[in-house]
């Protein structure tokens, strides 16, 4: 039982799997092959990651991996709340270089379908938000690129003052979007 709801860039999709309320909390099948399959996303996924961060504004991204390592990500909040960014990075997409930007939280079970072919980072927005995703291929160190997440020609606003993020040493030297390999086309 989900909805699966198009965004501004049809290929990124908010899907929301249902959640059964009860005096006790609540239960949710928060992934399920076949319910998958018969909204038309016939994705197979190998692994799945999770994430924790302490501080708000924890900025991780932009990241992507190329072939042959590429990935779909199934992303998700557990704990927390974020603010979830796709950039369209195929090279001849007519949404080249724009982007998603989707609230997934604890409170709205929301997830975001990021296609191969988009760069994704999240910031968060609440202290020690935890993010659950499961991907299409597995981990290539090799294959694993970035793109500057404060690129002006993004236009992103991540809603936290870039000078408080917090970014891994890595995530400081990607590079802009008009520097970026052609990697999708
Ligand atoms: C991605 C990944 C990382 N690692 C190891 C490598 C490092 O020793 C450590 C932290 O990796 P990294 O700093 O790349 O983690 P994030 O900054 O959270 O990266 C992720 O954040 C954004 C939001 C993404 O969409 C990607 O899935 C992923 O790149 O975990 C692994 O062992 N397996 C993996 O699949």
């Amino acid at each position: 039982m989900l909805s699966v709801e198009p965004t501004a860039i049809p290929d990124v999709k908010v899907i929301t799997p249902k959640k059964h309320g009860d005096h006790r909390g609540f239960f949710s099948e928060v992934y399920k092959q076949s319910d998958m399959t018969a909204a038309g996303i016939g994705l197979v996924f190998v692994q799945d990651n999770h994430s924790r961060s302490a501080t708000v504004g924890t900025l991780r991204g932009l990241h992507f991996q190329s072939a042959p390592f590429a990935q779909d990500k199934l992303v998700r909040v557990t704990k927390g709340r974020i603010l979830d960014i796709a950039v369209d990075i195929r090279a001849s997409s007519p949404t080249f270089g724009q982007h998603v930007a989707v609230e997934l939280s604890e409170e709205n079970w929301r997830q975001l379908l990021v296609p191969v072919g988009f760069a994704h980072g999240f910031v968060t927005l609440e202290p020690d938000t935890e993010v659950l995703y499961k991907v299409s291929a597995p981990y290539g160190p090799a294959n694993d690129h970035g793109l500057a997440f404060d690129d002006p020609a993004l236009g992103i606003d991540w809603r936290i003052p870039l000078d408080k993020v917090v970014l891994s040493d890595k995530d400081r030297k990607h590079p802009r979007l008009a520097d970026l390999p052609r990697y999708f086309d």
